[in-house]
């Protein structure tokens, strides 16, 4: 190797101190040489060790590109799936040359490190020469630099194959790389990794283009009528009113070529009907027939024929648009690499729930515990459920356990379960208590902070070991779940009060999400419309909101939060009749806000979902009616459940509130 060094050292320092041939295959090569000995003083002779950042300062790269490193990773992990066995490991750069996110094989840890394939490692050209980063950050073009090419004599053994990422404005945003540690002599080796590279490129690039775009209608153009739908690699985003507000690097480069450049700027702000010799109208119509397969554009200059293919905007409008008459045909699109359903379903546009849901989608399949923190009905068990469902563990069990409503005297058997004649009174056959229950899936703990001490400390060993001891057996159970848990109260007290374990504190909270109070939320009226949406669902028709009960809802402070707005739109649907909801309809409570007197509708929040039922003349359960259930079900509170039409934490709730306990606890 020593040899190999010298021989490639004296090879750059004669290129270097030459003219270079610019007809060579490796003119590109050669002048990334004469630039590292003459423009960045780099010496061929003095191999300059891997230099990788603090972790403090990758994070500061990593959060400026924060949302795009999200869609990025989806893309990097489908296509280490493919390239893992073959030695390859994948890197993600800034415009700096700085990596900030990195996938590579864990066993090889320590080699990939020294040859700086690792997250923080600068691949700048200034710094560490001739590489597949470097090179290509500024000839702005895929490129391979197979061994050798490298200018730095440690750097000759590896294989980069990279391509560039652009943003939705055509700015350079990123390079990906593709590298392995070892590789076959020849460079010819690379050629399929070169163009898988340029392949995933360009679909992160398109999915990051999707996401800016997402409040916008996309046209799609493609060359092949069957694959327009899900790859067209030309797109362009446009608003109602036809105008073009982007255009990614597929258009930029094939469309309008007078317009072309990496800024794509003369194609933004023209209307499609001047770049297409296509009527707007038929635009709406393909956006109406939602397909692509047998519709054309012919594109005004070249002219030359695309399929095409129209997608609505993704992010929700308000009921009133919705309803308007406007195009609202979707075509069948393949779903991009940050769409989370679940997640993106929570929210309508306001920042701090924004926020929230880029992290909480990065932290999916994470191995991350979360904590959400949040007021009473704020949903914190439709987030986590969201979490789940946005997880590989979507199609396995979501078992929701409310700490504070299970009697103390039942939540370790509920929890735990039992083995058969574990205790008298028990399930003759035992049972399986939630936590096995939620193997495989995800263990949704609401108001953890109510579990009692003694069960905190089995819980922490249930966490920290992955097995469960059920009341009763000799010997634990493997069992694999996640853990989602959830309070309003602030647990630093309790921990403080003594009351909730600081070991178990820090498991819990990998991570803390704090939702916002509905009142504090700027996408209230998204909340209202989904909210309203839901409840009326299977109602034979509804017609909406009117403007002024609507305005009521927007200024009320709803102290219960969507627990209390669902409630509140529940009852009033019940009572509007065929026409739409009206002040009348509303509880007195918020029209009484509008009078002036302010007064909160603390009465539904405390309620909660079944306060509701009550206002609404549906019968709540009293103690005599629980208990007789109860006794006739054996004390199984999932067929006490069934049988008062009620949830489980309900009757949780109201046993605990009769002081109700089952005779195996008393
Ligand atoms: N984003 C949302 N969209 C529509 N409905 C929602 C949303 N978030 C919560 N809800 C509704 O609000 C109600 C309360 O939600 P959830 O039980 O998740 O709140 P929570 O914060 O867990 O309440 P608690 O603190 O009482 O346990 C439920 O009826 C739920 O369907």
């Amino acid at each position: 190797m020593i040899s190999e060094r010298t021989q490639h050292i004296d090879n750059v320092v004669s290129v270097v101190t030459n003219p270079i041939d610019e007809a060579s295959e490796k003119s590109r090569v050669y002048k990334s040489w004469a630039r590292c000995v003459n423009d960045y003083g780099l010496d061929p002779s003095r191999p300059t060790p891997a230099r990788i950042l603090p972790s403090q300062e990758v994070r500061e790269h990593q959060q400026q590109i924060e949302e795009f490193l999200r869609v990025a990773r989806s893309g990097m992990e489908d296509m280490y799936r493919r390239v893992a066995d073959l030695g390859y490991m994948l890197l993600l750069t800034d415009a700096a040359g700085i990596t900030v996110d990195y996938i590579g094989n864990p066993a090889w840890d320590s080699e990939l490190r020294a040859a700086g394939l690792y997250l923080g490692a600068d691949w700048n050209e200034a710094h560490a020469g001739t590489c597949g980063v470097g090179t290509c950050l500024i000839e702005q073009t895929p490129i391979t630099c197979h061994q050798a090419e490298h200018f730095d004599a440690t750097h000759i053994g590896l294989t980069c194959t990279t391509a560039p990422l652009f943003d939705p404005n055509g700015k350079l945003l990123a390079v990906f790389d593709v590298s392995a540690l070892r590789s076959p002599r020849a460079k010819d080796s690379q050629h399929l990794v070169f163009h898988l590279t340029s392949m995933y490129a360009q679909m992160i690039e398109d999915a990051n283009f999707l996401r800016h775009f997402r409040k916008n209608w996309i046209l799609r153009l493609g060359k092949s009528c069957g694959l327009v739908d899900v790859s067209g690699d030309t797109m362009l985003a446009f608003d109602d009113d036809g105008l073009i507000v982007g255009a990614n690097t597929g258009a930029r480069a094939k469309l309008w070529p007078s317009a072309r450049g990496r800024q794509g700027g003369a194609l933004v702000g023209r209307s499609l009907s001047e770049v297409f010799a296509t009527p707007m109208e038929a635009i709406w119509r393909i956006a109406r027939a939602g397909t692509g397969l047998d519709v054309s554009v012919t594109c005004s200059e070249p002219r030359e024929h695309y399929y095409a293919t129209v997608v609505a905007p993704r992010e929700k409008g308000s009921l009133t648009s919705l309803l308007a008459d406007r195009p609202v045909a979707v075509s069948t699109v393949a779903r991009s690499a940050d769409s989370f359903p679940a997640l993106d379903r929570l929210a309508g546009g306001d920042p701090a729930m924004d926020r929230l849901l880029v992290q909480a989608k990065r932290l999916v399949d994470r191995k991350v515990n979360i904590l959400i923190h949040g007021e009473t009905g704020s949903g914190k068990e439709v987030f986590a459920k969201a979490l789940h469902e946005s997880s590989s563990r979507a199609r396995m069990p979501f078992i929701a356990v409310n700490c504070a409503s299970i009697p103390e005297s039942l939540i370790e058997s509920e929890l735990f379960g039992y083995t058969p004649g574990s205790f008298t009174g028990g399930k003759s056959k035992g049972m399986k208590g939630l936590i096995l229950q939620a193997h495989g899936g995800t263990l949704f703990l609401d108001e953890i902070g109510d579990m009692p001490l003694h069960l905190q400390t089995r819980f922490l060993r249930v966490l920290s070991e992955s097995e469960v001891l059920p009341l009763g057996a000799e010997r634990p159970i493997p069992v694999d779940f996640t853990v989602i848990a959830a309070t309003h109260r602030d647990l630093r007290d309790r921990v403080a009060a003594g009351t909730f374990r600081e070991d178990l504190y820090y498991r819990l909270c990998g991570a803390t999400m704090s939702l916002p109070a509905l009142r504090e939320r700027a996408d209230k009226r998204y909340l209202i419309e989904s909210v309203f949406n839901d409840e009326a669902k299977g109602l034979t028709e509804h017609a909406g909101i009117s403007a002024e009960a609507m305005e009521l809802l927007l200024t009320y402070s709803w102290p219960g939060n969507i627990r209390e707005l669902r409630n509140v739109l529940r009852f009033a649907l019940a009572i509007s009749g065929d026409g739409p909801v009206t002040v009348d309809d509303l509880p007195q409570e918020i029209g009484m806000q509008r009078l002036g007197h302010g007064r909160p509708l603390q009465l539904q929040a405390r309620l909660g979902d079944e306060g509701i039922a009550m206002a609404a003349g549906v019968d709540d359960i009293d103690a005599e009616r629980l208990l007789n259930s109860l006794k006739r079900n054996k004390w199984n509170i999932t067929l006490a459940s069934q049988d008062l039409k009620v949830c489980r934490a309900t009757v949780y709730r109201q046993m605990k509130r009769f002081k109700i306990t089952p005779p195996n606890h008393q």
